[in-house]
């Protein structure tokens, strides 16, 4: 099955037939394959490309330079060097080095003890306003869809957005430096995963490997057309929905000969507040289906999945 698109300005500007047509095609999208393509979904594109064009300049620093942005907040900020993170059950890293940037609150708000503080590179110059703007930009785009997806289960509008407002999402910039023989023999750019979080919103790499695992269990290439953002599923959306929403393995492969260069994608991991309840929803059970699972925090699950990618230790 290939990957359905969608226009987030259907759901924002149609009307009334449109915009069911759109809820329809991302409900199924998600339910099917677990991954969209989305064109009209507002993001700025000058602050992308002037966000990667920074990053790119970060990555290429000297690492003694980068790694003084190691280790903030046991890596929920700054910088990751490479070859620390690997997949689920995977003992061989991930060919990729990344940032992580994460919620900003007000002082004062009942929250903000929650976050660490976002920290920047000083040798970069305007990176904290474009990111911090692009973090925005991506919390709108994604509570857009989670409100279309409750009306996809006739649920309250704002049941999936309500998690996220305030919440613990991540933007993590990364990259995926040219393979060369002194990386670990059989390491890939990211190992197959399923994404940890609600959903992710994925601004798509000038680069070709993103491939998703198919139910019809082939490996596919997710082609997005330039300018639109690929939205996919993560376990904690398939906890909730009793696993009617599944949350679809992906990963990056290694470039093919003559294409060995850099590669640099940027997620936006949404997350909901720690102390939200990812309780499997009473509109996903019945006598046939029960819960597949007890209750749990997204805090805790959080916690479980990242001793699991070895990025904080148990
Ligand atoms: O780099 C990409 O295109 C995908 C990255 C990814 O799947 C992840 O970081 O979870
Ligand atoms: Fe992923």
């Amino acid at each position: 099955m290939s990957i359905p698109h969608i226009n987030l300005s259907d759901y924002r500007e149609g009307d009334a037939q449109t915009k069911q047509a759109f809820v329809q095609t991302l409900g199924k999208g998600l339910e099917e394959v677990g991954f969209l393509t989305v064109g009209g979904h507002g993001l700025d594109k000058e602050v992308i490309a002037k966000t990667y064009a920074m990053f790119r300049e970060f990555f290429a620093l000297p690492e003694a330079v980068k790694c003084q942005y190691d280790k903030v907040a046991g890596g929920a900020r700054g910088y990751t060097p490479f070859g620390r993170e690997h997949a689920k059950d995977q003992k061989l890293p991930d060919l990729k080095e990344f940032w992580h940037t994460g919620q900003e609150l007000p002082a004062g708000h009942p929250l903000r003890a929650e976050y660490p503080d976002n920290v920047w590179p000083v040798e970069i110059e305007g990176m904290e306003a474009a990111v911090t703007g692009l973090y925005r930009q991506f919390e709108n785009c994604a509570a857009t869809l989670l409100e279309a997806l409750a009306d996809y289960y006739g649920l309250p509008k704002s049941i999936f957005s309500d998690m996220i407002t305030d919440g613990n999402s991540i933007l993590r910039t990364i990259h995926y430096p040219p393979i060369d023989g002194g990386m670990p023999a059989g390491a890939v750019r990211a190992a197959a995963h399923e994404d940890i979080n609600l959903i992710t919103l994925l601004i798509e790499s000038q680069g070709a490997g993103l491939e998703i695992l198919t139910q019809e269990n082939e490996w596919e290439a997710v082609h997005a057309l330039e300018g639109d953002i690929i939205v996919d599923s993560g376990d904690m959306l398939h906890r909730l929905t009793n696993g009617v929403i599944p949350a679809t393995t992906h990963r990056v492969v290694n470039p093919v000969e003559g294409e060995n260069r850099s590669r640099y994608s940027m997620p936006f991991f949404v997350h909901p507040f720690s102390a939200c309840d990812l309780t499997v929803m009473d509109h996903f059970v019945t006598e046939e289906r029960p819960a597949k699972w007890p209750p749990i925090t997204a805090g805790r699950f959080l916690q479980q999945r990242l001793e699991e990618i070895g990025l904080i230790k148990k």
